[in-house]
């Protein structure tokens, strides 16, 4: 399939997908980081990208949630399974999950929805999950002591385009190399024809190096575990902790790992820490050797007499020698053991081997002099000596890490992503058992379900009563105020949509028809001027068509337009639906007047009025089937009947219900 056949991705869009490696595979193994990491494409851009591509994969029309109530059943039962994700990946990866009448979509999140419940949402999972992020791309590393050199033009743009990372010189000749290898520590160059040369400098013919560009630039290895270093260790506590089978091994990742700084530097080699610590010391060390040396010679000065012959006092201020000749004739011995102390500091403060400590003696002179003074010269060559020795053990340590980790690289990409799958999983396990869901079965018309508990309503979930209700086609619902009923059409709604997502739902049992549209109407706030009338009667006779592939929840109609009125729109309605083979709902307080008016035998069910206990409405929440409930008016007239006052009044009007 091309980018622009995935429905929901245009041309621009898939301008932008283009820069990942591979966006088809990253769609279709439904990728939604991978598909996020395109620049300018969101999260939320990405899972749609990616429902797009499932659907097209199942050859699925889409627009199960038919209408705005609907729509936003999904959303809140979305957000509920959301919450339960630790990731931001995982969030996001849940919002490709949709309801579908597609069979084999639904089937496929069926047999991943198996899978989750057994997974065991371990604190310790969760917790390492915090940390696990989808791998990114490194940023652009750029190596600035190495450079790869070609005197073809098409090597040099394959060159230039493979290895990003090295500057690529275009040479004539050996003459040409011999030039770069003075300005770069190394050179590789990539053609047949300089094999042999022998040429100055560290210079290596490779024509294949294009081929295995990672042995050249083992930074390209290095920063992408540097950068995703966190994320990798997070995803080998997740995978230890759950058990999870690896895509790696998880002690050579880990040990990989231990061997390199979040710089992409390489940590814990004694050697390479000890030349850094002596390239940074030195000129510290210098410093206090040589104030440690005068100090000593100065000692040495304050204690002692000198004592000159006369003869020799005028021998040299004949020879115009100055108090220096006096110094090396007098202390030479002061002089040899201060400077053969401030020696020994340098070695000892900078860990010099001994052929660095020999480069180091020659920082302080033999001839004595006051004060003693360090000689910068020597210091510099022992500076460069140390710089360059630094620079070798970190390329050769950066090699030898790197071709440990490159082979990890592919696996390692896999074991973060198992990682956040694990956390889709989870999410999913946690929302069956934090709201008791079992599978669903999806056939025939009409519902049943067994002990359901709706997780949207506004009480915490363990005070939800459980319900039962069934339907065989399309019936009325009636019931007092704050009965329940919208709770029941709402109840009916999540196990609808969640069935059709392919998840349990939160009945001890459920049996939902299988439908193509979930067409759910939210009570209307008021009366319809005409024209909202006028266009709600043509969404009602769109409906009325295709209606056996329909599932129709609506709740109080009645107030769009006068009672009178209402009940004759609805139980036309209805019977349309009913002819057409629906399942649906109607929530009503007109639910006689509609049965009487409609032209076939409704069924009414009722949510149960027991009675007002202290003036609270005490109801049986499960609709009663064949009940015209009695409505919270007739309730009230009968409480003051009982009561005496105006009995006769009361009764009368009771007799009128
Ligand atoms: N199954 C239940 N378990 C616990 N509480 C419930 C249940 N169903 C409903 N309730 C409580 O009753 C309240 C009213 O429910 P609901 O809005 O569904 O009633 P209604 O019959 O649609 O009322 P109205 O006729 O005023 O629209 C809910 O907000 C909730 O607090």
């Amino acid at each position: 399939m091309e980018l622009e056949e995935v429905p929901g991705v245009g041309a621009k869009t898939a301008e932008r997908l283009r820069e990942l490696d591979d966006p088809m595979a990253a769609v279709e193994r439904e990728d939604v980081a991978a598909v996020a990491s395109a620049s300018g494409v969101s999260a939320g851009r990405a899972a749609h990208i990616v429902r797009g591509a499932i659907r097209a994969r199942h050859d699925d029309p889409g627009g199960f949630l038919a209408t705005d109530r609907a729509r936003e059943v999904y959303d809140a039962v979305l957000e509920l399974l959301q919450e339960r994700a630790v990731t931001t990946y995982g969030e996001h990866r849940l919002a490709t999950i949709y309801p579908s009448a597609v069979d084999s979509r639904i089937e496929e999140v069926r047999a991943f929805a198996e899978r989750a419940r057994e997974r065991d949402p371990d604190p310790g999972v969760l917790d390492a999950l915090e940390d696990v992020a989808p791998v990114e791309r490194p940023a652009d590393v750029t190596v600035r002591d190495r450079c790869l050199a070609t005197a073809d033009a098409e090597t040099y743009s394959e060159a230039t385009e493979a290895v990003p990372e090295l500057s690529v010189e275009i040479v004539e000749d050996a003459h040409g190399l011999a030039d770069l290898a003075r300005g770069y520590a190394s050179v590789v160059a990539l053609d047949e024809a300089f094999a042999g040369v022998t040429i100055e400098g560290d210079v290596t013919v490779d024509p294949n190096a294009l081929s295995h560009p990672e042995e050249y630039v083992p930074e390209r290895t290095l920063a992408f575990f540097a950068t995703n270093r966190a994320s990798l260790r997070a995803a080998i506590r997740v995978h230890r902790r759950a058990g999870l089978e690896a895509a790696v091994d998880l002690d050579e990742l880990e040990a990989g790992l231990a061997e390199l700084d979040a710089d992409g530097s390489v940590a814990g080699d004694e050697e390479l820490e000890r030349l850094q610590v002596a390239v940074d010391d030195l000129d510290a060390a210098v410093s206090t050797a040589e104030s440690m040396a005068n100090d000593q010679l100065r000692d040495a000065i304050e204690e002692r007499d000198v004592t000159i012959e006369g003869a020799d006092l005028l021998s040299l201020v004949e020879r115009g020698a100055g108090v220096d000749s006096l110094l090396s004739r007098e202390l030479a011995d002061e002089y040899a053991e201060a400077v053969r102390a401030a020696r020994e500091h340098v070695a000892d403060a900078l860990a010099l081997r001994e052929d660095e400590a020999s480069l180091a003696d020659q920082a302080f002179g033999d001839e004595p002099t006051y004060p003693v003074e360090r000689r910068e010269e020597a210091v510099s060559r022992l500076r460069e000596e140390l710089v360059a020795e630094r620079d070798r053990r970190a390329a050769k340590r950066k090699r030898e890490v790197a071709a440990r980790l490159a082979d990890l690289r592919a696996g390692a990409a896999d074991l973060v992503r198992d990682a956040l799958e694990l956390d889709v999983e989870l999410a999913v396990s946690r929302f069956c058992a934090d709201f008791d869901c079992t599978p669903a079965e999806r056939a025939g018309t009409g519902f049943d379900i067994e002990g359901g508990r709706s997780p949207l309503l506004d009480v915490p979930f363990a005070d939800v009563e459980p319900v039962d209700y069934g339907v065989s086609g399309v019936a009325l619902l009636s019931g007092v105020n704050s009965g329940g009923k919208t709770s029941t059409l709402d109840l009916v709604a999540v196990v609808v949509v969640l069935a059709h997502m392919g998840l349990p739902v939160p009945a001890e049992s459920a049996r939902v028809p299988a439908v193509e549209e979930l067409h759910y109407y939210a009570k209307s706030q008021g009366t319809l001027d005409a024209g909202a009338f006028e266009s709600t009667l043509r969404d009602f006779a769109a409906l009325t068509r295709g209606a056996d592939a329909k599932c129709v929840l609506v709740d109080e109609l009645e107030s769009i337009t006068e009672p009178g009125a209402s009940a004759k729109i609805i139980a036309g309605i209805l019977e349309e639906l009913h002819d057409a083979g629906a399942t649906g709902v109607f929530v009503s307080h007109l639910a006689g007047e509609i049965r009487d008016t409609a032209g076939y035998d409704v069924d009414v069910d009722g949510i149960r009025a027991v009675g007002l206990e202290d003036g609270e409405l005490v109801v049986e929440r499960s609709p009663e089937k064949g009940l015209l409930a009695r409505s919270t008016p007739e309730l009230i007239v009968e409480k003051l009947a009982e009561e005496g006052a105006d009995r006769a009044f009361y009764e009368g009007l009771l007799e009128k219900f």
